[in-house]
């Protein structure tokens, strides 16, 4: 079993995208990628995780091993069918994801118990929301990906039109149904998040599901039929009651909760004067404006993980891995700029 420091997640290359387009066309090359790739090992949706100092490392076995590792709980290398493709490096090692724990209807294998294969690993299965806070964000990126593919199959083992089950294809890109030949590929669901500024001050919120203190940019899921524009001006309107007047797109990120999305971060600002927040309390707790030096402070108490977080410390940021995070600290830094200027 390999450990990985999070050196391996960086922009693929040209020929890592042909080679993953290869494997996910492809099944006999796929498994045949199998046989000198490696495995990242999941229980429940749960990535097997190694504690070192205060973070984790993230352990990969090679086929070999993984067969041995079954052999040993009575399964066959058959279940390693279930795994899915997540990545590759550079020089064509292909990287694969299997859950050991989910217990779908369809499967012919039983899920294996989580602490006998702690103990066998010498290693932990750690839910993704702790492990969030302390992973890097090369590690964190392949899990994610790696979770949502796991997440997807095992809610898509049934066609939804014929109730029959579904085939997947070596990679994990793709089920079929084989009595109608429906295709179906996972699914991202697009969700706008937007810091909205008056100049001065920025606009965060939370919900009463958020822990003690934290602040985010306001978040909501695109509604079926909208653009990015028309999601973000709904979503400001619909969750503290204020009209959007210039929308600039920064970045986006692929992140796990509550299943798939595909962040899309926008900045926005308000009309001068049209600054009065009337919170919608079904969504909301509560929304606020903040100075730039109270973003500030909260930015520098922010580490990768919400640790700090206590009675001393009211107003709290989401952490680094969080794309909230950077529009925030791209606002302060344009908003730093623009007072130089
Ligand atoms: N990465 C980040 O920095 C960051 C920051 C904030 C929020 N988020 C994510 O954004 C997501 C959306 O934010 P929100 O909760 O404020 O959204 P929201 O304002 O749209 O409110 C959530 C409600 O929308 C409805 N909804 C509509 N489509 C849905 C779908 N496809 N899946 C689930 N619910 C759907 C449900 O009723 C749900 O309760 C959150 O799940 C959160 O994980 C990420
Ligand atoms: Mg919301």
């Amino acid at each position: 079993m390999s450990l990985y420091f999070g050196t391996i997640f960086r922009r693929k290359s040209f020929w890592c995208y042909r080679y993953l387009f290869e494997l996910r066309e492809d099944n006999d090359a796929c498994k045949k990628a199998q046989q000198t790739g490696a495995f990242y090992l999941f229980h429940d949706l749960a990535p097997l995780l190694q504690a070192s100092g205060r973070g984790y490392l993230v352990p990969r076995l090679s086929l070999s091993e993984l067969e041995g590792l079954l052999g040993k709980f009575g399964q066959g290398a058959q279940r390693i069918e279930e795994s899915v493709l997540i990545g590759c490096s550079d020089q064509h090692e292909a990287w694969f994801a299997l859950d050991l724990g989910l217990n779908s209807s369809s499967s012919k294998h039983a899920s294996l118990p989580k602490s006998e294969l702690e103990a066998e690993l010498k290693a932990s299965f750690i839910t993704m929301r702790k492990a969030l806070l302390q992973l890097n964000s090369m590690d964190s990126s392949l899990l994610f990906t790696a979770q949502a593919l796991l997440r997807w199959h095992d809610s898509h083992q049934f066609c939804s039109k014929s109730g029959q089950p579904t085939i997947k294809n070596m990679a994990g890109s793709k089920r079929v149904c084989p009595s109608n030949k429906i295709i179906y590929y996972p699914q991202m669901a697009p969700v706008v998040i937007t810091l909205l500024s008056d100049g001065a001050r920025c606009l965060l919120a939370r919900q009463s599901s958020f822990p003690k203190g934290l602040y985010s940019a306001l978040a909501g899921f695109c509604d079926i039929g909208e653009n990015v524009e028309e999601a973000v001006r709904r979503e400001v309107a619909e969750e503290v009651g204020l009209d959007v007047e210039r929308l600039q797109y920064s970045a986006s990120q692929h992140w796990p909760f509550p299943n798939s999305s595909l962040m899309i971060a926008c900045h926005a600002t308000v009309k001068p004067g049209q600054t009065e927040i009337q919170v919608n309390l079904r969504e909301l707790e509560a929304a606020a404006w903040f100075s730039r030096d109270e973003v500030v402070t909260a930015l520098r108490r922010t580490g990768s993980t919400l640790q700090q977080q206590n009675e001393a410390f009211p107003f709290l940021l989401p952490p680094k891995l969080a794309i909230a995070h950077q529009l925030i600290k791209e606002w302060v830094e344009q908003t730093c700029s623009s007072l130089t200027a």
